[in-house]
């Protein structure tokens, strides 16, 4: 189970108001794109779900529990850049939340337990296609492949939540559809819900289940400092999408879901799928 329930929350930086009255309840395994104009308070909202930044009224729940008051191992995230440590590899990237949630001080994995989590890096990395640039830095990866490692690192600690700040947005548009692909594979493979910040429409209908607008009813400028944004949209997408199961009605966008166990190759872009 992985639901959140935000109750009336609003955000203010000091006399500014961002967000107002903010009401939301994410089902368990939903996808929910947020879109919005730009200042709105998208990325706000997405830092407080992480637990990076506190509401100044209001209630952020995960599965009935106040959300805790820093990020922790139940939230992955991954930005539109420098999700990923520039002087650890690949592999030790993907290690590294491991590594500090068994060992916070040292962190070091000895004998088995080292074992056991340099297995699942390996089979993760292979999942997100980086199979063989395990010894790589960030630096000798393109874009692309630097946020696949972002997803990967975020993923090893199977986190009951993903939030996504535009974690696609820098990518030219071939690499960004095969990543997509990606990411629904992902969605439909593991158990987590997915709230991702975008400001490109097209990504949020091709990959959410759900896509909320946030909006300033009132924007004049010298009403801005005053009022926040809210949701003013809330849009179900039809046919409806489930995690784990590929639409019947009619293949998403992106072509249908390889199912579990499929390899890399599976993700091409042009892969004919199922
Ligand atoms: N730490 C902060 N201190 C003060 N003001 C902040 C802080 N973080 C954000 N803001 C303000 O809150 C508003 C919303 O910012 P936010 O980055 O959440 O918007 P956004 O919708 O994600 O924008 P964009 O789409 O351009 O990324 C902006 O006016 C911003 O200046």
């Amino acid at each position: 189970m992985s639901e959140l329930k935000i109750e009336r929350v609003w955000k203010e930086y000091g006399n500014q108001i961002v967000l107002e009255d903010v009401s939301l309840t994410v089902a368990s395994r939903a996808f929910v794109a947020l879109v919005g104009p730009s200042g709105c308070g998208k990325s706000t909202f997405l830092r407080m779900l992480l637990g990076q930044e506190q509401p100044t009224k209001g209630k952020l729940l995960l599965d009935g529990e106040p959300l805790p008051p820093e990020p922790g191992p139940d939230r992955g995230v991954v930005f539109q850049r420098y999700s990923v440590f520039p002087h650890l590899t690949v592999l030790g990237n993907v290690l590294l939340g491991r590594e500090f949630s068994a060992a916070p001080y040292r962190s070091k994995l000895f004998g088995a337990a080292r074992r056991n989590a340099v297995e699942e890096a390996h089979r993760l990395i292979a999942e997100v296609g980086l199979a063989g640039s395990e010894g790589k830095y960030p630096a000798q990866l393109s874009g692309g492949m630097q946020q696949r490692l972002a997803l990967a690192q975020a993923l090893i600690m199977k986190p009951k939540v993903l939030l996504l700040d535009e974690p696609f947005g820098a990518l030219d548009p071939g690499i960004r559809a095969e990543i997509h692909m990606l990411m629904k594979r992902l969605w439909h493979e593991t158990q987590m819900t997915v709230v991702m910040v975008t400001h490109d429409m097209r990504e949020a209908f091709t990959l959410a289940n759900r896509v909320v607008a946030f909006e300033r009813r009132r924007n004049r400028p010298e009403e801005r400092e005053r009022y926040g944004a809210t949701i003013t949209k809330d849009i179900s997408i039809w046919p409806p999408r489930l995690a784990g199961q590929p639409s019947i009605f009619s293949p998403d966008r992106d072509g249908p879901v390889a199912s579990l166990g499929h390899s890399r190759d599976d993700l091409a872009p042009s892969g004919e799928m199922q």
